[in-house]
């Protein structure tokens, strides 16, 4: 069904997935084979996922991913050298552990007993998972419970305070609304679902609070969208791009959203203000793409939409808040944590009787992320796009000629010659031109985004089927090196370029 929903998603885009270009490779690879595999290969994540559960429940993890740090499930990982202490923690109900893992190591912990969740996701019991080094989360339970875990971490400590019974509560109203919009005819307006759009600061909690409703909504047999706006850290696929995925099942907190096939368009920097309106004409496509899909699928569009906004809430980043929500038809706006945003928002969307704006508060386990911080993420989520989060994938280096390859990126040049302009006016840069992009050094380690246009004319409005990372320019030979998750030709000559660049370290 997974697979269904994602194609349907691909197929009713301007320009459908044919090529054997996996994108992203990530689930696939770290699923079915080491290697990566033609999407035709590629199994449904549910009929994988059912294989290796430990249960049928669908909130049950995933063993594989469980294992993604070496773990096993059915006791601790053997320790390579000296192993950090174990210690347990008692939770009692409704309070959370929060835990930000070590720099250079990674934490193994365990539900000993109790039931617990993370982020929305049920823990399997007993079995060890293993989080990576610098991840920041939280295990809430609602009834108490006891989790054994090593004692190596950056931070942890309990928390019996924490906004979880209004976000739940968000969560049952959202229910409700599924349910009417399930129970109505499917050609009328009440069918549709709600939609959710989440906005706050930067650091108020915006993708976890995302990720648990729709969590929460996969677990009761919801399959609703995941709309990512936020181009600074990238949660559905790379920083620099918006993106779109059904969510079936609740969200692996270690491997993230699962995908097969999201939707997915290149921006191309990881701050809108390079190209606001670029980011406006992809935002729209977007939504219209999700809206076509909706028409044709009355139990996507029940189960609505939630979709993560940017952290960027003043002047253009307000502006391109009231665009999202007006562009999405969004029909509950949650605010975290700023009453100044709100009450403007509530202001200014009052007009429309529909729109719920809602304020929640910010979970106080939310951490504050530095830009040095965020700079490695970006570069880490990169480094895991091509080589899987535990390097279990193999990406592949090719060679090709510089005619082979036709890059762009959108944006800048004047508009028209000062002579063609009336008298007085100024040439001003065409945010939407589509510029030739001359292949010499500067291109040296950027990340390119592969089109899935066919002609020239379709790359502005085309979503895009994976990314390149240049590693060589040999001028002399006219000859590009690329690294690619998979072998064999791109799908598309047309390749787009913004700023997104990445070193391997
Ligand atoms: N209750 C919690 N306990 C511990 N860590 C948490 C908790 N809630 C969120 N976090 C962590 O805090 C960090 C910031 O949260 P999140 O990414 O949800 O914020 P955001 O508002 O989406 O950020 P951005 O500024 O990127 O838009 C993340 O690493 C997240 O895992």
């Amino acid at each position: 069904m997974w697979f269904a929903v994602i194609s349907t998603l691909v197929l009713q885009s301007e320009t459908p997935n044919k090529h054997p270009f996996v994108f992203p490779q990530k689930p696939i690879s770290r699923w079915a084979s080491k290697h990566h595999p033609s999407p035709f290969s590629a199994k449904p994540f549910y009929v994988i996922l059912s294989g290796n559960c430990i249960s049928k429940q669908k909130h049950c993890w995933n063993i594989k991913s469980i294992m993604a740090y070496g773990g096993t499930p059915s006791g601790p990982p053997a320790a390579a050298g000296s192993s950090p202490a174990m210690k347990q923690v008692k939770l009692e109900k409704e309070s959370e552990l929060r835990i930000e893992v070590n720099f250079n190591s990674s934490l193994r912990l365990r539900l000993l007993n109790g039931t617990a969740e993370i982020f929305g996701t049920e823990m399997p019991p007993e079995n060890w998972l293993i989080f990576p080094p610098r991840m920041k989360f939280a295990i809430f339970t609602w009834y108490g419970a006891t989790i054994e875990m090593q004692d190596n971490t950056e931070t942890d400590y309990v928390a019996d305070e924490t906004p979880m019974i209004s976000y739940v509560n968000v969560h049952a109203v959202l229910e409700g609304r599924r349910n009417r919009a399930k129970a109505s005819p499917s050609d009328s307006d009440a069918s549709q679902g709600p939609r959710v759009i989440v906005v706050g600061p930067t650091d108020s909690g915006k993708s976890t609070l995302s990720r648990m409703l729709l969590s929460w909504a996969a677990k009761q047999g919801w399959k609703p969208t995941f709309v990512d706006l936020d181009i600074g850290q990238g949660s559905i696929t790379l920083p620099g791009c918006i993106a779109a995925s059904p969510i079936e099942m609740p969200i692996d907190p270690v491997e993230g959203i699962p995908l097969e096939m999201p939707l997915v368009y290149f921006f191309g920097h990881n701050t809108p203000t390079v190209n606001a309106d670029l980011y406006r004409v992809l935002v729209k496509e977007l939504a219209q793409i999700l809206e076509r899909q909706f028409a044709g699928n009355p139990e996507s569009r029940a189960a609505g939409m939630v979709i993560n906004t940017m952290g960027f809430i003043d002047g253009l980043g307000y502006d391109l808040l009231l665009h999202a929500i007006d562009t999405f038809q969004a029909t509950v706006v949650l605010v975290l944590g700023q009453e100044k945003l709100c009450s403007m928002l509530k202001d200014v969307l009052k007009r429309k009787s529909n729109v719920d704006v809602v304020k929640l508060q910010k979970s106080g386990g939310v951490v504050s992320r530095n830009s040095k911080f965020r700079a490695s993420a970006r570069s880490q989520r990169i480094r895991e796009y091509f080589y899987g989060l535990s390097n279990d994938l193999s990406p592949h280096s090719s060679i090709a000629n510089f005619n082979d390859l036709s890059i762009y990126k959108v944006g800048g040049g004047p508009q028209a010659p000062a002579s063609a302009l009336p008298i007085g006016a100024q040439p001003v840069a065409d945010p939407m031109r589509l510029v030739p992009v001359n292949i010499n050094r500067d291109l040296l380690n950027l990340v390119l985004a592969v089109s899935f246009a066919k002609e020239q004319d379709q790359i502005l409005s085309s979503n895009i089927a994976g990314f390149i990372w240049i590693t060589d320019i040999d001028i002399p030979r006219k000859k590009i090196t690329y690294l690619a998750p998979s072998g064999g030709e791109l799908p598309s000559k047309f390749l787009l370029m913004g700023s997104l660049t990445w070193i391997e370290t």
